[in-house]
């Protein structure tokens, strides 16, 4: 037996297909075209990777994209100046400042300085406690895209026991939020958790959010399980020759592919569908500015 393949990148095409049918009735019939700024400050490699991607699909569904590259040396008050002229930006319906930020600036001070109903990250402090007591927020893009793929592949999650591997505030936490949401019984796994192989044999849906390559073995892996692969690490491919790199996931796939009932890879997962949820939390950002009915099934 093995498992089917949960492709995030056609899923993400599907998602962006029907934020694209939204913003073309946005601007047809009022007027108005939803636009996102990103904020990347210093030349992180990976970082402008995703800026560029990022940039090209809110184009493609329609969007204006504003994109703010600042030196690696820019100040925490020149940073928190752009952020104050984009929160009163009446063009601007999200911003989202990359992460991580430059050592000298504090983070948590920065992500909570922006509107928290442009915050399409989802981590302002008051977005995140409106998802930690079930009311209406902006939610957290990997999760939300996780949690959109394991509602499609299961029907209904609940009673359904999920383990989380990871307790980061950007993707472990929120993350746990909405299985908890979903009535699954939730256990967050960490550095510090004892017996972590049999934590994870006991899980119908497993979220791998580590950031080790490969950590996970099929032998975790309950039979039948739903593996859901958070993680992105760049290896050297020696197989490839020299100097070439490869991407992988937390899973180790090809032995948990023979356990597992599902399974997303890496790439083409979860990575695809972060994104596509960020023009989605754009999209229901941009309607709720404007008093308008927010589209279905794009949100948690
Ligand atoms: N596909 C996508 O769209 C995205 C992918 N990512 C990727 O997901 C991964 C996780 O990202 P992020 O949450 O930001 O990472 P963090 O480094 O912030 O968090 C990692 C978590 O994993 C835990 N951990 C570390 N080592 C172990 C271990 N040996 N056993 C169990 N738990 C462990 C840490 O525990 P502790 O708290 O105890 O230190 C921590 O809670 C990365 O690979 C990242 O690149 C991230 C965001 C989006
Ligand atoms: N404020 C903020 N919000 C984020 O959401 C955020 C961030 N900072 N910092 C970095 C992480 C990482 N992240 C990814 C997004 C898309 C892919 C993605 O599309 N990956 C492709 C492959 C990309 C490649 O080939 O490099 C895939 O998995 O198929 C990966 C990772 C968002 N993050
Ligand atoms: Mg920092």
């Amino acid at each position: 037996m093995t498992a089917q393949i949960i492709d995030g990148k056609a899923f993400a095409a599907t998602v962006r297909e029907k934020v694209a049918g939204h913003v073309a009735r946005l601007k047809d019939e009022h007027g108005i075209t939803p636009g996102l700024a990103v904020v990347l400050v210093g030349e992180d490699p990976a970082s402008q990777v995703y800026v560029r991607s990022k940039g090209k699909q809110t184009v493609e569904v329609g969007m204006n994209s504003f994109e703010h590259k600042l030196d690696a040396d820019t100040s925490e008050k020149d940073l928190l100046a752009l952020i104050d002229k984009l929160n009163n930006d009446p063009q601007v319906h999200g911003i989202l400042v990359q992460l991580p930020l430059p050592g000298h600036l504090n983070e948590d001070l920065v992500i909570n300085a922006i509107d928290p109903s442009k915050d399409v990250d989802g981590f302002h402090i008051s977005n995140v406690g409106l998802l930690g007591t079930g009311q209406k927020s902006m939610v957290p893009c990997t999760p939300l895209g996780c949690l959109m793929m394991l509602r499609d592949h299961h029907g209904s999650l609940s009673g359904l026991d999920a383990v989380v591997i990871g307790r980061s505030n950007i993707v472990g936490k929120p993350m746990a939020q909405l299985l908890l949401g979903d009535s699954c019984t939730v256990t967050i796994a960490h550095s510090r958790t004892k017996d972590l192989p049999d934590v994870v044999r006991r899980a119908d849906i497993v979220v791998a959010a580590v950031g080790r390559a490969e950590m996970v073995p099929g032998d975790w892996i309950k039979p039948g399980a739903t593996v859901i692969d958070v993680g992105i690490n760049r290896i050297d491919a020696l197989e490839k020759g020299e100097g070439k790199t490869r991407l992988v996931g937390d899973v180790q796939f090809d032995s948990a592919v023979k356990v597992a009932g599902a399974i997303t890879p890496v790439p083409g997962g979860v990575g695809p569908m972060t994104i596509a949820c960020l023009l989605a939390n754009t999209l229901t950002a941009c309607c709720r500015a404007n008093g308008l009915v927010e589209p279905e099934g794009l949100t948690a």
